[in-house]
């Protein structure tokens, strides 16, 4: 078991419900990202998801294209985040999931971003530009080696493609709560009920849902359906919000607690 399971087990049995924060790696520096990291575990979020930054992602929303920019303006690179997960993993059991487009891994090579993805700390990875169908190799790499390949079902998925990535995806299944790209306001219609009541119904595996979370009220609506749920845009966007290192852990922390208190009902 690694740790997202392990996490994801513990939670079951307090009966609650996992917060999956995201964050850009890199915005709008390293410094920040180890300060953002502390602040988001203090305060009790479950699961950190990395995202590297890249400049033609998929589904990235204006929000987090925004901090990719600036992630990149600080010269962050997919070697540099795998040395803070590393630094990181010296004093946090915090599970890490690194979220990436293909390019950087196949720039970095497919076999040695499994090897040091592992060996530095991290436990998970979701690359939304490589659909299970292109990733044979890569796939079974890192399932060798105990990297839980995450992928993504969306409202459009069909039946077929639902069954497949129940099967294949690892740690947990991401639910894309609408057709779009990150960041946008969602109002959760009955339908998404019904689609992921369907999601669960073929798998006893977790499935968490994510895009357009922005605050508690959301986060507590989508994980009475699923198993907990990923905020993104609404944590980068408060980060990109604050003047100062200072305001930032105290907004960020606020913030991400309100969620996590809202999920477990108070
Ligand atoms: O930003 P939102 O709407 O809260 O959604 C989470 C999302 O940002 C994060 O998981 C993510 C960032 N980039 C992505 C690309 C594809 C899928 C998921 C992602």
């Amino acid at each position: 078991m690694n740790r997202i399971e392990q996490r994801i087990d513990d939670l079951k049995t307090k009966n609650q419900k996992a917060l999956v924060a995201f964050i850009t790696a890199g915005d709008p520096s390293m410094e920040a990202t180890r300060d953002m990291f502390q602040v988001i575990e203090e305060n009790g979020a479950d699961i950190i998801e990395l995202g590297v930054p890249f400049s033609d992602p998929l589904a990235d929303g204006p929000v987090i294209q925004a901090a990719s920019q600036r992630a990149l303006k600080s010269g962050t690179t997919l070697k540099k985040i795998l040395a803070l997960v590393a630094d990181l993993r010296k004093t946090s059991e915090l599970p890490i999931v690194l979220m990436t487009s293909y390019n950087p891994v196949f720039v970095y090579g497919e076999d040695a971003f499994v090897n040091d993805a592992v060996a530095t700390g991290v436990d998970g990875v979701i690359i939304p530009d490589l659909p299970p169908e292109e990733s044979g190799s890569f796939e079974t790499f890192a399932n060798d080696k105990g990297l839980r390949v995450i992928y993504l079902l969306a409202p459009t998925s069909t039946p077929d493609r639902v069954r497949m990535i129940t099967e294949r995806s690892r740690g947990f299944i991401y639910y894309i709560s609408l057709t779009g790209v990150t960041g946008m306001q969602s109002t959760f219609s009955g339908d998404m009920a019904t689609r992921v009541g369907e999601v669960k119904k073929v798998t006893s595996h977790p499935v968490m849902i994510g895009f357009g979370i922005s605050g508690p009220e959301e986060a507590k609506e989508a994980s009475h359906l699923s198993d907990g749920v990923i905020v993104g845009s609404a944590i980068v966007k408060l980060i990109d919000q604050c003047a100062t290192a200072e305001e930032r852990k105290e907004k960020v922390g606020r913030f991400i607690h309100s969620i996590k208190a809202a999920l477990n009902g108070s």
